[in-house]
């Protein structure tokens, strides 16, 4: 069966951070994910995990200046000592948490960005890469990238599965992986079961919501019991992280869910 991850950053938000561990645990999450763990200690969110039987499937590297506006360091050129930095600080984190998946933002291209620009920005991400994906291999974990819409981030650099591909293929190392998430895919080109199959070999982490809202996955333009269906056909054994605001309350909005295990109080 589908192994559904609840997204820390948007599910749950009703508690703390650190009090969203236990209330994920209590209606059968097994698996979490967030953007970042940085602002807490590294065990005090072990304690968490340990304490409530979850795994940490997924957290992002940190992303640069994020209050000011950055969006990843993966592709900025001027940038890569930040970003060796940043993967040194993540893997600390994964080895703590024993997390086998980061996620790399890619970053934001300049508004005025032209051909030259976007040729030093993608030389930047792939020798970016390619460190963090050899330190990530020799860490035992998997690194991912994940291609984004531009009307939620725009100008963010990584925007096409298409493009995704290209660039692991690239950078050529086996432990650099996509990560799959199908709200950004919808809105950006549509197509989701076949992009699913195109994609399928390079995918190391799948994530959803509802489209357009982002919402819960069971209202709007998408068929997740399909797709979901489709995915587990094809052999995916990972995680599907639930990366979506929920409409009225997070355990209010879950019925979707108990079709794979989740909801009610366990
Ligand atoms: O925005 C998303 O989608 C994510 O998965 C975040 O981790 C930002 O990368
Ligand atoms: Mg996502």
């Amino acid at each position: 069966m589908i192994k559904l991850a609840a997204n820390l950053s948007m599910l749950f938000t009703e508690h703390e951070f650190l009090d969203r561990f236990s209330a994920a645990a209590e209606v059968g999450f097994k698996g979490v994910e967030y953007l970042f763990p940085y602002a807490f200690e590294a065990q005090d969110i072990r304690q968490r995990l340990d304490a409530h039987g979850l795994k940490q499937v997924l957290f992002n590297l940190p992303p640069g200046d994020w209050d000011a506006g950055e969006r990843g360091l993966a592709s900025l050129p001027g940038r890569e000592q930040e970003f060796r930095d940043s993967v040194e600080v993540a893997l600390r984190y994964a080895e703590a948490l024993d997390c086998p998946r980061l996620h790399a933002m890619a970053g934001l291209l300049p508004e005025d960005a032209d051909d030259a620009v976007y040729r030093r920005h993608h030389a930047s991400y792939i020798d970016n890469l390619r460190y963090a994906a050899e330190a990530c291999a020799s860490a035992g974990r998997t690194l991912l990238i994940e291609p984004i819409n531009g009307r939620d981030m725009p100008g963010f650099f990584l925007q096409t599965q298409q493009q995704a591909r290209d660039i692991v293929r690239e950078v050529g190392v086996d432990s650099l992986k996509v990560q799959f998430d199908l709200y950004h895919c919808q809105i950006v080109q549509g197509d989701l079961m076949h992009e699913m199959e195109a994609q399928y070999p390079q995918i190391g982490h799948v994530q959803i919501a509802g489209v357009p809202e982002r919402h819960e996955p069971d209202r709007g333009e998408v068929n997740y019991p399909q797709l979901l269906e489709h995915l587990e056909g094809l052999g995916y054994r990972g995680w599907v992280g639930c990366e979506y605001r929920p409409r009225a309350g997070t355990v209010a909005g879950l019925g979707w869910a108990s079709a794979y295990g989740i909801g009610g109080r366990t």
